[in-house]
């Protein structure tokens, strides 16, 4: 996937996808109407490494997964994985997949070799994984501990293993690192690369930004359910004007800095006590500042990092009237018009190969 794409553009990808949405549609009904889960999203996972799906909270990146997955029923629009339609094909891929939507359940008093066991020939794994999937995880070394004595970040992992069980092409995990400290997300962290390594696809939802950017090859950002960008981490980097200066004048000389900057083109933000200046040079904008007799006291070049990308796409998105700073939300000039209602869809089978529950939730 080489492109950085905004909603809607065109979408040029390099090689087979994975996974491959198009319009997808999902709303439910909530006590003010229809709430839209997701709307109209073309989503497009390469195959092989880890690909990042990342959006604020509510931006339909559970309800996508949970679609891709059966287990919600999609209002419109198609879903693919590994070229077969899902739902209606999932029975012809559902081997190739591996999936952890929700906390999977395991036996407390049992090791982690015993509850592995028990799953293996619940879905008909051959035993001799069970060995292979805890070394994938690392856990080889508590293999026979109790599962009730393992950290978070340890049952995270025997999650993990669980899922690899049948040795799928196409890991998708939901929030893996959710409740975990550092060490337990490195640990996730480092087994997701591994998986991406061994050309497995990994699609990995998170908000965790930073964990993102360092184990993601390409992401997808989603806000208020519809696709703001998507491609390699470091395209969708550059393509947000690459570095960026940080300057710091005298708190008199703000407002003129600014307006400096704006009269040679340059957009300048607050950010702390500073100024940041998208797309220019510390040189350049020390030089504009100087001529003017506005003295920068710091200047350094500044990296636009994944997060100030993803701030910048969806800060205006998140639910509820409010971006990030507390202010009101633009309206979308492409809103959609209120949602008619709609039959209540029929229960999807439950389809997940890995571990997670097969309860839709208030589907509508
Ligand atoms: N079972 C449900 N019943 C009603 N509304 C739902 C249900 N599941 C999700 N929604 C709504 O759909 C929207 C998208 O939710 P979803 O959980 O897919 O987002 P998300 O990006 O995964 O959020 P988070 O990161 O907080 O988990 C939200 O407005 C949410 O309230």
């Amino acid at each position: 996937m080489a492109d950085v794409r905004p909603p809607g553009g065109d979408v040029a990808v390099e090689g087979e996808l994975a996974i491959e949405t198009r319009g997808l549609r999902k709303t439910y009904r909530s006590v003010r109407g229809r709430r839209v889960g997701v709307e109209d999203l073309d989503l497009q996972v390469p195959v092989g490494g880890v690909h990042g799906f990342l959006g604020p909270n509510g931006s339909g990146k559970t309800t996508t997964i949970r679609m891709l997955l059966g287990l919600v029923r999609p209002d419109r629009g198609s879903a693919t994985i590994f070229g077969h339609d899902v739902p209606r094909h999932l029975p012809d891929v559902v081997g190739r997949v591996g999936a952890i939507v929700e906390s999977p359940t395991f036996f407390p008093a049992f090791s982690a070799r015993a509850n592995l066991r028990l799953l293996a020939d619940g879905i008909e794994a051959p035993r001799e994984r069970v060995d292979a999937v805890l070394d994938d995880v690392g856990l080889t070394g508590r293999a026979r501990d109790r599962y009730r004595t393992y950290s978070l970040g340890m049952k995270q992992r025997l999650a993990i293993a669980a899922t690899l069980l049948k040795d799928p092409d196409l890991l998708i995990f939901d929030e893996p690192t959710n409740g975990l400290d550092p060490a337990g997300i490195h640990e996730i962290r480092r087994t997701m690369r591994d998986l991406g390594d061994r050309g497995k696809t990994v699609l990995v939802s998170s908000h965790i930004l930073a964990e993102v950017e360092q184990v993601a090859d390409t992401v997808s950002i989603v806000a208020r359910g519809r696709l703001v960008a998507s491609g390699r981490v470091t395209d969708l980097i550059s393509g947000q004007g690459g570095a960026a200066v940080r300057v710091v004048v005298a708190p008199d000389d703000v407002a003129i800095a600014t307006s400096l900057l704006a009269s040679r083109g340059l957009v300048a933000r607050h950010e702390d006590d500073a100024l940041v200046v998208e797309g220019a040079d510390p040189a350049g904008v020390n030089r504009m500042l100087g001529e003017q007799g506005v003295w920068a006291r710091e200047i350094a070049p500044r990296q636009v990092d994944l997060e100030s990308v993803f701030l910048g796409l969806t800060q205006h998105e998140t639910p509820g009237g409010r971006d990030h700073r507390g202010g009101r939300r633009r309206r979308r000039r492409d809103a959609e018009p209120p949602v008619e209602p709609v039959e209540p869809a029929a229960t999807p089978a439950a389809t997940s190969s890995g571990t997670g529950r097969a309860d839709g939730g208030e589907e509508a």
